[in-house]
């Protein structure tokens, strides 16, 4: 089996690196190929995604990815790798859970379409910017089955088995008007389970204030985006949150969060994402067993208060790393 790891920019190499070091102890079989991708690579090269990192990525049985820092101004041939690897390898569904106090709840998100395609143009000699927003019939419908499937699983382990459809289509009625269409039907197929629909506005304050009354939201591209990370404070912010992108019989897993520009180089990244992506990494390679063992190293060492300053504490990233790999030679 072949793990085809991406550091990218900023922290994802400080987070990874830790992430790499635990699934080495949890599984030495494994082969790990480390590649490139971002903006470091795409300065010195000219590409942000090169071949050779495609070409691992394809190959690989799944993919550790940590973060890009992509610019927020135009740059002739950049494209973002992370929304081009899911793209690319038709990662179609991005399940971002958030575990907390009370809270019990997933965001998946639509992955492949939306305003993400990419196609932006600027008219009236630049005076008017013009982005395309594409949803589609088969890309709704896929999306909004791995949800239903989802709660479908979560209701046999005792969640309440509601699915929250969330779009705007009140005022983008034919886009995510198809999109809503799309979901009813699919929901039809699902007679055990609860459905409500929510416009993303109001979903977004009940996230925030009520976040306890959802089970599995499903949202198209954008609207997922920004929704994983309100849900994600609920679990411990985006130092904690990780996801999966998943298509196909392959998958990527990657925190939620960025590069950290403002933290990275100081050494108090906190590598717990990182870490619970690799969690969510093996048990879906087929190795619960190494996952539950660094899961409950991540809950012992949160637990004996070794956290970075992000979620209240004042170790580094490297104490929280010793301190996981301690404990998991601990379990030995
Ligand atoms: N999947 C990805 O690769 C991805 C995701 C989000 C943002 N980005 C890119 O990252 C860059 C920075 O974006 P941003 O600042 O808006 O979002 P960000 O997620 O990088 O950071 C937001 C805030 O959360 C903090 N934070 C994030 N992760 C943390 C961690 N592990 N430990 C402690 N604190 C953490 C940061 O210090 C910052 O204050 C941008 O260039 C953006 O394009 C990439
Ligand atoms: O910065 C990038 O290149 C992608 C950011 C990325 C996104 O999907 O928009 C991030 O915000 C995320 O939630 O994964």
């Amino acid at each position: 089996m072949q793990i085809c790891v991406i550091p990218g920019d900023g922290i994802g190499p400080e987070v990874i690196a830790v992430a790499t070091a635990a699934l080495r102890v949890l599984a030495p079989d494994l082969t790990i190929k480390e590649a490139e991708a971002g903006w470091a690579v795409f300065q010195r090269t000219g590409t942000a995604l090169p071949e050779t990192t495609l070409a691992l990525a394809r190959e690989a049985t799944a993919i550790l990815f940590g973060a890009v820092a992509s610019p927020s101004h135009p740059v002739p041939g950049y494209r973002s790798p992370i929304v081009e690897l899911r793209r690319t390898l038709d990662l179609y569904a991005n399940i971002r859970p958030t575990v907390g106090n009370e809270v019990d709840l997933v965001v998946v998100r639509e992955n492949t379409e939306d305003l993400y395609i990419g196609r932006e143009r600027l008219e009236d000699d630049g005076a008017t910017a013009i982005a395309e927003r594409v949803i589609t019939r088969a890309a709704s419908a896929r999306i909004v089955r791995t949800a239903c499937e989802l709660a479908r699983t979560r209701q046999a382990y005792g969640h309440p088995g509601k699915v929250t459809i969330v779009h705007k289509a009140n005022v983008l009625r034919v886009s995510d008007g198809l999109f809503r269409t799309v979901a009813l039907e699919v929901a039809a197929d699902y007679p055990e389970l609860t459905f409500e629909e929510r416009l993303v506005d109001v979903a977004a304050m009940q996230l925030a204030a009520q976040p306890q009354r959802f089970d599995v939201i499903v949202t198209t591209n954008m609207f997922g985006d920004i929704l994983s990370d309100i849900a994600c404070i609920h679990g411990g912010g985006l130092g904690v949150a990780a996801s999966s992108n998943l298509g196909h019989g392959r998958a990527l897993f990657e925190p939620v969060h960025g590069a950290a520009p403002d933290i990275a180089g100081r050494g108090i990244a906190n590598p717990t994402a990182a870490l619970n992506c690799v969690v969510m990494l093996l048990d879906w390679i087929g190795r619960p067993h190494a996952a539950e063992r660094l899961r409950s190293a991540i809950t012992a060492v949160a637990a004996a208060g070794i956290r970075t300053p992000d979620v209240g504490g004042q170790a580094t990233t490297r104490e929280v790393a010793d301190e996981i790999l301690n404990q998991l030679s601990a379990q030995m």
